[in-house]
């Protein structure tokens, strides 16, 4: 068995204290020297390894959750360990190696860039693949939206083609109604100003998150999905698998984050996504107890003999991790095959469709490779 998550960025796992402690040393690292001798945090010290890659990058007030959000998402802090995250004072750049690789940098809240004239615009905004702006929607956020309404013009301005993803954020322990509210309040506000100021069509969405629910890895998925060349294809391999094997949902999980970057086309709902999101959680627990499957040599003759008489290789499904539960309640299975080093495909099964795992082992045979196919010609191209 394989799907041993790689691990994200510089942080790795760790305890809160760990991880303080290690953006601290981040922060603190010599800052890069100016022609004039003066020091600057100059976004564009950034090393080779960290070009051309699509960049998230997360705005928005102080204390508005930034830090927790990417440390949740990419780092899988517990969410209760947020509440011990220094304040960011320097820009966070994390590399993700991931199946695109992706940069996520964290700004802090105290800053503006766009009055501090020691930023390079395009050397932020020049391969932006999203701009994330965060609001605290547990707070006042009038101030947030009259700085994220600047944001926007500047950048619509400038850099028309950026996605403005805007996360109403800390929505938990907040009442389903007033959530909406909120959303509309601050939706026609940006709305409003926008089209005072002549941007109708501003690329703007809106999502309701929270850390402590999975609507945050939702509202990722969302974002990173738009990042995805030819999304429409893998959709259509996905719709193709669901129809032929009566899948009632099916799911391309990028493992360690369970940001799904696509789903079939049927209307998708939370429920669905939290199973199959634990379940990857269940499998990545088992492998980390488990290890790499190692046979004895004896019990691999005993495998490979009488009356099988073939390599054991040739006589297994699929090398890589594979797996189906069915739940007591439900009585619908859920699979769950390992694509690659960072993709995993988890499906809900419909309930007849137990009887039949040859022809679906088969179908998800075919949609891996598929798969695979496609991972190979995009990363060419790009
Ligand atoms: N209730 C709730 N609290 C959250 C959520 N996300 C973050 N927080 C809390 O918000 C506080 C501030 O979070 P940070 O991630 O440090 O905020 P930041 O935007 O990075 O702040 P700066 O680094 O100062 O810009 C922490 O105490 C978090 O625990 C959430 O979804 N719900």
């Amino acid at each position: 068995m394989s799907l041993n998550p790689p691990f994200y960025g510089d942080y790795g796992h760790g305890s809160a204290a760990q991880l303080s402690l290690q953006r601290y040393y981040q922060q603190i690292l010599p800052e890069t020297q100016k022609k004039d001798g003066t020091k600057s945090s100059d976004p564009t010290a950034v090393g080779a390894s960290t070009k051309s890659k699509p960049r998230l990058l997360l705005m928005g007030q102080r204390r508005s959750g930034k830090s927790s959000i990417s440390s949740v998402v990419f780092h899988k802090l517990p969410p209760n360990e947020t509440l011990f995250l220094e304040s960011t004072v320097r820009i966070q750049k994390d590399s993700m190696a991931s199946f695109m690789d992706f940069q996520v940098w964290d700004f802090p809240g105290q800053i503006d860039i766009f009055e501090d004239n020691g930023f390079d615009m395009d050397a932020i905004f020049g391969e932006i693949g999203a701009l994330i702006w965060v609001i605290d929607a547990q707070d006042d956020y009038l101030e947030a939206v009259a700085r994220l309404n600047s944001t926007i013009a500047i950048l619509q301005s400038r850099y028309p083609n950026i996605n403005i993803e805007v996360f109403i954020h800390k929505v938990d322990g907040l009442s389903d109604d007033y959530k909406l509210d909120i959303q509309r309040d601050i939706t026609i506000r940006i709305q409003d100003e926008l089209s005072d100021q002549g941007y109708e069509n501003a690329p703007v969405t809106f999502h309701l998150t929270s850390i402590y629910n999975h609507s945050i890895f939702e509202a990722f998925s969302k974002v990173i999905q738009k990042l995805i060349p030819r999304l429409g294809t893998l959709e259509s391999m996905l719709d193709n698998l669901c129809r032929t094997c009566r899948f009632g949902k099916a799911y391309l999980f990028d493992v360690l984050s369970k940001i799904y970057i696509a789903t079939d086309s049927s209307p998708a709902d939370m429920a669905s996504y939290e199973i199959c999101s634990d379940y990857i959680d269940v499998i990545i627990d088992i492998t980390d107890v488990y290890g790499t499957w190692h046979r004895s040599e004896e019990g691999r003759k005993r495998l490979e003999g009488e009356p099988w008489n073939g390599k054991l290789e040739d006589q297994v499904g699929c090398p890589t991790v594979e797996s189906c539960l069915v739940l007591h309640d439900s009585k619908k299975p859920i699979m769950l095959r390992e694509v690659d080093r960072y993709l995993a495909l988890v499906a809900i099964m419909g309930e007849d469709s137990y009887d039949k795992m040859p022809l679906v082992n088969m179908n998800v045979e075919a949609t891996v490779e598929g798969l695979t196919e496609f991972f190979n010609i995009t990363r060419r191209k790009k």
